[in-house]
């Protein structure tokens, strides 16, 4: 297993670059969402256009290891909190998943379809190089196989990558998801997907082939995403019904499955949820951690959304395995997310809890314990 670097100073600037990095920890920390951060990196290039956060929240298990988002959030303030969400969330994935990993991610704050140029990733590929394996990367929202194999070939922090054999890992974490939904659906005493409505809000890489999965089953699909297209292109795919991006929530679905961003259930918008199940891909789906009691006040039954989705994470930390990417060995711990939510669920209901407590308690215990 990789050895653990402690959060250090960089080697920065590096002679004969644009790029600065500087420690903004000090800063992060008066924002709600920083929950006791490790190290928080701020990397700038103004000729590359690189203006890129990387957030370390806990290194107790392993280095931080989290996907890079390419997101062109409007304030700096908004991409921090969304970064530190994310990598807190990482720690407790890696943790509940049984990963030598700690929690971290990466926010490139630019348009990924406009803004994302290969002197933009160059710089980029210098800050995690600079970072010296405090960090490991991959893909997430707005971040490609390409750009991970492009990142690769300068600096060896990046996973997921063609190189490292794992590449894309939307469709294992869409695999996860899908038993995710099957567990959910057992622990209500439904055994097969035939008829099942589900409504999934976001059709990209996770939600479509969560799509053709749930379909090849016999579910029924009522389907949104923000790109008009994608809508068609599922409704021709799957029979799915499409529907505007602020219809998904009401619908009367038993399962709704977030794969898009995050924070789609808070306390203003749970009382509209439909479906009596939420079981999807989206990271932070909560926009509070107590938002899962409102949930299950209404009866309905969430699914961490670093248990369900934590396919992905296991398919490219593979690749840092010893002896490198086995997809037999991840895909035998991608079918044990079942039982980890059958688990989870059953103490949920026996202590009468909700059931991101107890996701949370189980993490928490593991990197207590190798404190
Ligand atoms: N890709 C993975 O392996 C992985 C792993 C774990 C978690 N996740 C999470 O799952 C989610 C989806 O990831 P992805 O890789 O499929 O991303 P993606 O960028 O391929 O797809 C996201 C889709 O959501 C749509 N979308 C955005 N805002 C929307 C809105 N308000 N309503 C409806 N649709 C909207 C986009 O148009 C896009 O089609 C993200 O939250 C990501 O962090 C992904």
């Amino acid at each position: 297993m990789l050895q653990t670097h402690a959060p250090r100073t960089v080697r920065v600037p590096v002679e004969n670059t644009t790029l600065t990095i500087t420690d903004i920890t000090a800063d992060a920390a008066g924002l709600d969402a920083f929950d006791n951060h490790e190290r928080v990196w701020h990397g700038r290039d103004t000729v590359r256009g690189l203006n890129a956060i990387v957030a370390i929240h806990n290194t107790a298990l392993g280095p931080g290891l989290g996907g890079t988002r390419v997101w062109p959030h409007e304030t700096f303030e908004a991409a921090l909190t969304d970064v530190l969400r994310l990598s807190r969330g990482m720690t407790f994935k890696s943790a509940i998943a049984g990963m030598d990993f700690g929690g971290g991610k990466a926010l490139i704050i630019a348009n990924s379809k406009t803004d994302k140029t290969p002197a933009l990733l160059e710089a980029y590929a210098e800050m995690l190089a600079a970072l010296d394996g405090q960090y490991y990367t991959g893909e997430d929202v707005g971040f490609t196989v390409a750009d991970a194999d492009f990142l690769r070939a300068r600096t060896p922090n990046v996973t997921g990558t063609t190189v490292g054999g794992s590449g894309n890992p939307s469709p294992v974490t869409a695999h996860g998801v899908f038993l995710g939904v099957k567990a959910a659906l057992k622990h209500r005493g439904i055994d097969r997907l035939e008829g099942v409505h589900v409504a999934v809000q976001g059709l990209g890489s996770v939600g479509w082939t969560l799509c053709e999965k749930l379909a090849a089953e016999g579910a029924r699909l009522t389907v949104t995403d923000i790109d008009d297209a994608r809508i068609r292109q599922a409704v021709e795919a799957f029979g799915a019904t499409g529907v505007a991006t602020d219809a998904i929530l009401p619908v009367p679905a038993q399962v709704f499955a977030p794969c898009a961003l995050g924070g789609v259930l808070s306390a203003e918008t749970i009382p509209a949820l439909g479906a009596k199940i939420v079981a999807g891909a989206a990271n932070n789906q909560l926009a509070r951690h107590e938002d899962a009691r409102l949930l299950m006040e209404r009866g309905v039954l969430y699914a961490p959304d670093y248990v369900i989705n934590a396919g992905g994470l296991l398919n490219v930390a593979a690749e840092l395995a010893p002896g490198g990417y086995d997809r037999d060995a991840t895909m035998e711990k991608v079918a044990k997310i079942p039982d980890t939510l059958a688990d989870i669920f059953r103490r949920a209901e026996e202590q009468n809890r909700p059931t991101n407590d107890i996701a949370s308690e189980i993490a928490d215990e593991r990197i207590a314990a190798r404190r």
